[in-house]
Order: structure tokens, then sequence, then C-alpha cells
């Protein structure tokens, strides 16, 4: 699939804009502050319904309007699919080829992104929050059913919270959330130990493609519960957990553990990258991520995933670089960038650059 074209209607620094785009590569050019960011975010909620950057939507629409509008064209399947999605201070719509939805979850499934920015390159020694939340993200476009029990999980999380918070915690509602939460929570944790097994297979293979043999990622799921084969067993566990911190909880009144805590370790030759690995081999493990990510969706799928760098190549070296183009043949890309590299242009295939000035696009050469 690729994007055709999209609409905007202030949208953060756009106030109407309209943009067709070539079916292979994309590069966006711009001094910084311009919008070529704006631009890459307004595709990306096409796919999840919400922005990479922030979870509050209305932070999307420009400064002083009452709304904001994206509506995107795209080919898929031999037709084209419309969606489009209004944001204001009463909500969101959405619409997929003119039908109404009401929630992000009908979104998914139809557009397939994978974002990768300077703040991916530090997926690998960041906070667990980061490397949680990629892994859901990707779990969330893969499969819809995790994303609603993860909702469900986070909504039983917060609820059980707040009743540890109070003075007297009544124990028969505490009971109803356990249950809950260890079935929501113990769900997750099997797509999640699923989904890493595949991803360490894939990116495996590609840390030595881009190391020449030299380096072997290694992924491991770091789960707070021990890791069961089936739902029923998962589900027992985490309830002896549950009644066995069950003291710790009401003292510290917060549920100490669960897929809200998880991590994923990343190795290479047995060593933990996120404390020992150097930053060239926490990029190139970032990198192999990445591309994990885009070939799990097309096994997946059987779909092309669209590419978003977020200025990101001028972050890795020229070897980087060319080992990142050249594996993205299939590929949709949108690139941005404040300068284009006469060598980075050379390595490109067909395509199209455009350059972004205060919230409006001008089309500019072929490359
Ligand atoms: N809701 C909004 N309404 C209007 N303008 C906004 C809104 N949110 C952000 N902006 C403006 O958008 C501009 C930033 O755009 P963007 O993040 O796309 O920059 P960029 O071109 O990617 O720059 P850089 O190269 O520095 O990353 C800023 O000038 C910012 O003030």
């Amino acid at each position: 699939m690729y994007l055709k074209e999209i609409t905007l209607q202030n949208f953060r620094n756009y106030k109407e804009e309209r943009v067709c785009f070539h079916p292979k590569v994309n590069i966006i050019t711009g001094k910084n502050a311009q919008g070529k960011t704006n631009l890459l975010e307004s595709l990306y909620i096409m796919s999840l319904g919400k922005s990479f950057r922030t979870n509050r939507d209305t932070e999307m629409i420009g400064f002083g309007e009452e709304y904001c509008k994206v509506s995107s064209s795209s080919f898929k399947d031999g037709k084209n699919l419309d969606i489009e999605i209004v944001i204001s201070k009463e909500g969101k719509q959405l619409k997929i080829d003119g039908l109404k939805t009401s929630k992000n979850i009908d979104l998914l499934e139809n557009v397939y992104m994978v974002i990768f920015s300077p703040e991916d390159l530090k997926i690998v020694k960041d906070e667990p929050e980061k490397r949680r939340k990629f892994v859901d993200r990707e779990l969330c476009q893969l499969k819809p059913v995790y994303y609603r029990n993860l909702s469900r999980y986070k909504k039983i999380l917060q609820q059980r919270n707040s009743l540890l918070k109070q003075q007297d915690v009544r124990e028969d509602i505490l009971s109803v959330w356990n249950e809950e939460l260890a079935e929501y929570g113990s769900k997750i944790i099997l797509e999640r130990k699923g989904f890493i097994e595949k991803l360490n297979l894939i990116s495996k293979e590609i840390s030595k493609g881009i190391t020449n043999g030299k380096e072997e990622l290694a992924l491991f799921y770091e789960s707070s519960i021990p890791c069961r084969e089936t739902l029923a067993q998962q589900k027992e566990i985490f309830m002896t957990k549950l009644n066995s911190s069950l003291k710790n909880d009401l003292f510290r009144r917060n549920t100490s553990f669960g897929p809200h805590k998880d991590d994923i370790k990343i190795c290479v030759k047995d060593i933990d990258i996120r404390h020992y690995g150097s930053q060239g081999q926490q990029r190139t493990a970032a990198l192999s991520l990445k591309l994990a990510e885009i070939r799990l969706i097309q096994e997946e799928t059987g779909e092309d995933p669209i590419l978003l760098l977020d200025d990101v190549l001028s972050e890795l070296d020229a070897e980087r670089q060319n080992f990142l183009i050249h594996s993205l043949a299939e590929v949709q890309l949108f690139i941005t960038t404040t300068e284009i590299s006469d060598e980075l242009r050379s390595n490109l295939p067909e395509g199209q650059t455009f350059s972004v000035e205060k919230g409006a696009v001008t089309n500019c050469n072929n490359l």
C-alpha cells in the first residue's frame, strides 16, 4: 500500500494544505521549526488514530482554532482507502471510506506505519517504559484485540491503585479487581512473550547483516511474573503473586508488579547492552529493532508498512544509512531532514522532494 495524498486543516502550524506523495521515496526538507515533523505526525495518526509525540489529541489543533481535520487517500489492495479524522475539544470523529466510526481501534489493520526518530535511537538505553511502549504500539497495530486488552488492563490497574490509596480498603472490591487484572494482564504477558520471540529471530539476522556477521542481537522478555504456556496457567500464577504481595501493595498503595513493570533485555554476546554496550552497539540494536518491526509486519499481515524517518538519517553513519535505505526497497518512505546530502540523494531510488516553510509545502524536483 502507499499514501497518495493528505489534506490538512488547522493541523498544528498548517492552515490549509494538500500534498500528493510519491509511491516510493518522499523527502521533506526545511529549516528547523517549519512543520516537517508536524507533517509526519499528520500521516502517523492515520494508522493508530493518535500521535507519536503526545497523548493529548487537542495539542494537534492549530493555535486559536476550534478543530483540526486530516484526510488521507491511500492505495491499498487495488483500491482507494479514504480516512478522515476531525479533532475538536468535544472529541474525535473518524471516517473510513465515508463511514463514521467511533474508535481508534477501527483504524487498526487499515494503514500500517512505522516511525523511526532520534528518540528511537535511545530505545535501548532509556527506561523500560520506552521499550514497553515500542512493543505495545507494534502489537496494537498487529492485533486490535491486544489494543482492547491493554486499554482494559490500564483501566483496571488505575482502579485497583485508587482503591489501594483509600483509608479502608474493601477486600471484596479488591478481589474483583484482582481477578480482572490477572485475566487481562495474563493475556498481555502471553502476547508480548510471543511477539518478542519472533522479533528476536528477525533482529538477530538483521544485526548480523549490519555488522557483517560480527554481532548478533538477542532479546529476552523480562516479565515481573514468570511466564507460562497457557492463559489458565498464566492467570493462576498472576493470582498467586497478587495474593502474596497484597501486604506490600497495601503498604506502598500501588500495584508492584504486572505488565506495567516489564522490560525487554537486549544483549550482544551475553552482555546487556543497555548498561554495557557502546553507543555504536546501541544504535545498531535500535536500527535492527526498527527493521525487524517492518519485517514482522510484512510477515504477519502480508502488507508493506509505510516508514516515517523523522530526522534520523543524519544520526546514522554512512554504513548504517546505506543498510537502512537498501533494506527498504518495497516500502513507501517519508524522510524529514534539514539538508539532503548528494551521497544520500544518489543512494535513493525514485522519489520526490518537498520543501516546508512556515507550514506550507512546495514540491521540488524528482530524485
Ligand atoms: N498546535 C499548534 N498550532 C500551531 N503551531 C504549532 C502547534 N504545535 C506546534 N506548532 C509549531 O510547529 C512548529 C514546529 O514544527 P515541527 O515540529 O514540525 O518542526 P520541524 O520542521 O520538524 O523542525 P525541526 O527540524 O527543528 O525538528 C513550531 O514552530 C511550533 O511552534
